[in-house]
């Protein structure tokens, strides 16, 4: 599908007439448009996603065959002129009467690719309906790029018809939703598709994304399309950032931007933009300007490059118009587990303490220490706001909690006679704890933390507070008799010494049958993407501390005499880690 198409040029149906011979080596066009059509007749859609995505099968492959189907398969093909092609479809079975409408996309591509001028290429698009093996509606997607005879193009053509470039297969998405298409998405990414660009074509009000086959492929097909009737460019955003073939150097300036991304989410945040704005109703930049106090042409400046990382959302028939999307609604101060904060302070402390990445590498010493003059938990006990905000941006990620009432460790405290204590050491300002105790009426609490937070938990933790002691202290005072320790996004800002020292704490206070729970994220054993390995970055140039593999934590606790006895995965790539006192 093109992501712009003009409006449709119908090309007059020419007298039936026999089709010219190929115009260069290789099988000729009306050969591979009849093996189109024979493909597009005979595939079932559950065959086909198999063969497509090899090693997808069982429920997997039934839940993909429920959202997706068969809708085309498209090729490029090379007439001379109008007349012939309309002749080679006839001669391949293919009705030869539908509207053809010009082409942009694969008419850019074609040029791209061959060093032309747009301009100096006319393509194409016609989709001749063929139906499924039940009758399902489907069709053969035929580009066509005309080829006069002599011309220099027949050198474009006989390459393009070896490589098969533009060939691909496309399903449609049933019902699309931003869950159903980042299921489908992942579905194809995890057997080894890549993502391969996409566009939002406002005059079909459809999104399509676009991945190169597995290597694996048991189809001819290199090339495989999701449609999705309607406006899903918050998705697409997210198809379009992954690891896509282009130009190193246009790789590298994507990079090397990044930190731009940092900056406007944060100003975003500052301005309180996403508090004058509807997820419902777009507004134009002049109004919103008023709103927020700003100068309109640069809050629409500002707009468009959020528009662009899907934090808003162009109106497409109202253009200049935008509104939230679901990702830009967490920027709201009153959203749950608002990211504002967050930004906040990505785009502020932890910004300034990132420009000092190179010393860090180069000395070990963190960022922050060097900005700032001191440990950056030190820092922030001393500027009350500051701290605050941080509580806070800890919170953006409480969410990865939700599970945790429910994990095994949990709910047998829960259900023990007698009541037991759950001790959450540098426990925040009671985020996790709150949560346990508001799941478990029995369960008693301990929050550990330094002064200043403490007083902030007693204020957050509302009714629950009435069953929970607060003590100040460090971590040298974790207190004894609790029955589930818990360690939440602790031991990440420590190096290993500190760790060991942390884990022997605990350890010392934990009676023999207690548990300790860690949340961590835990670094991939392989090179596989991972939030842990950016927030690995993150901590080493703020805190002196790292993220770390399940390995890693296994030998920490052992030095501690503790025992790693399992962990399990959390939403936003977390895990919890259970271990025991050997
Ligand atoms: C990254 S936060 C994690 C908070 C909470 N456990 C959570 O997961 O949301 C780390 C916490 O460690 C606390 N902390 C730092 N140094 C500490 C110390 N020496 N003793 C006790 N708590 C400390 C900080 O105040 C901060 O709240």
């Amino acid at each position: 599908m093109a992501t712009t198409t003009p409006p449709p040029a119908t090309i007059p149906t020419p007298a039936a007439g026999h089709p010219k011979k190929p115009a260069a080596d290789g099988p000729g066009d009306v050969a591979r448009l009849r093996d189109a059509a024979g493909f597009v007749r005979e595939q079932e859609t559950s065959d086909l996603l198999a063969r497509v995505l090899p090693g997808l099968d069982g429920p997997e492959l039934r839940a993909m065959t429920e959202r997706c189907r068969f809708a085309h398969a498209a090729l490029l093909v090379f007439p001379p002129d109008e007349r012939t092609l309309r002749a080679e479809l006839a001669a391949s079975g293919l009705s030869a009467d539908g509207l053809a409408q010009p082409s942009v996309v694969v008419r850019e591509r074609l040029a791209a690719r061959h060093g032309l001028g747009a301009g100096e290429l006319d393509v194409r698009i016609l989709r001749p309906a063929v139906p499924g093996p039940d009758g399902e509606e489907r069709a053969v997607e035929v580009f066509a790029l005309t080829v006069p005879e002599g011309s220099e193009l027949a050198a474009v053509a006989a390459e393009e018809r070896t490589v098969d470039r533009e060939a691909h297969l496309a399903f449609d998405v049933e019902r699309p939703d931003p869950l159903v298409l980042r299921g489908l998405r992942a579905g194809f990414l995890r057997h080894g598709a890549v993502a391969d660009g996409g566009g939002y074509n406002p005059h079909e009000d459809g999104t399509v994304f676009y991945f190169a086959a597995p290597d694996e492929t048991k189809t001819p097909y290199r090339r495989v399309e999701l449609y999705a009737r309607g406006d899903h460019r918050d998705v697409l955003a997210e198809h379009l950032d992954g690891p896509r073939a282009s130009h190193p150097a246009e790789t590298l300036l994507r990079l090397l931007s990044g930190a731009w991304t940092t900056q406007a989410l944060a100003a975003c945040a500052e301005l309180r933009l996403p508090e004058a704005m509807s997820t419902s109703t777009a507004r134009g930049a002049e109004e919103l300007a008023r709103a927020v106090g700003a100068r309109p042409e640069n809050l629409a400046t500002l707009l468009r490059y959020l528009a662009m990382v899907g934090v808003v959302a162009e109106e497409p028939r109202e253009r200049g118009t935008f509104r939230l999307t679901e990702a830009g609604l967490l920027l709201r101060e009153d959203a749950r587990a608002s990211m504002r904060p967050l930004a906040l302070m990505y785009g502020g402390p932890f910004y300034e303490s990132f420009a000092r990445l190179a010393h860090t590498v180069r000395t070990g010493e963190p960022g922050f220490e060097d900005r700032y003059g001191e440990n950056h938990f030190d820092h922030f006990a001393r500027d009350p706001e500051l701290a605050a905000r941080f509580d806070r941006s800890m919170a953006a990620s409480a969410p990865m909690f939700d599970p945790l009432p429910a994990h095994p460790v949990v709910t047998a405290a829960a259900a023990a006679p007698g009541g037991r204590t759950v001790v959450d050491i540098a426990g925040g300002t009671g985020e996790l704890l709150g949560r346990l105790l508001a799941a478990h009426p029995s369960l008693r609490g301990v929050l550990l933390e330094r002064a200043h937070v403490v007083e902030a938990a007693r204020g957050r933790l509302g009714a629950v507070a009435e069953r929970c002691d607060f003590v100040t202290g460090d971590f040298a005072d974790v207190p004894a008799d609790g029955d589930v320790y818990v360690l939440s996004r602790v031991l990440h800002d420590w190096d290993d010494e500190q760790c060991r020292t942390i884990l022997r704490h605990c350890a010392a206070a934990m009676p023999p049958g207690a548990d300790l729970l860690i949340v961590e994220r835990l670094l991939p054993a392989d090179s596989s993407p991972s939030l842990a390995t950016a927030w690995d970055l993150h901590m080493m140039c703020n805190t002196g501390g790292r993220e770390r593999t399940a390995a890693a934590y296994a030998l920490l606790l052992a030095d501690a005499g503790l025992e790693l006895v399992g962990h399990s995965p959390l939403p936003l790539e977390a895990h919890v880690l259970h271990a025991r006192r050997r």
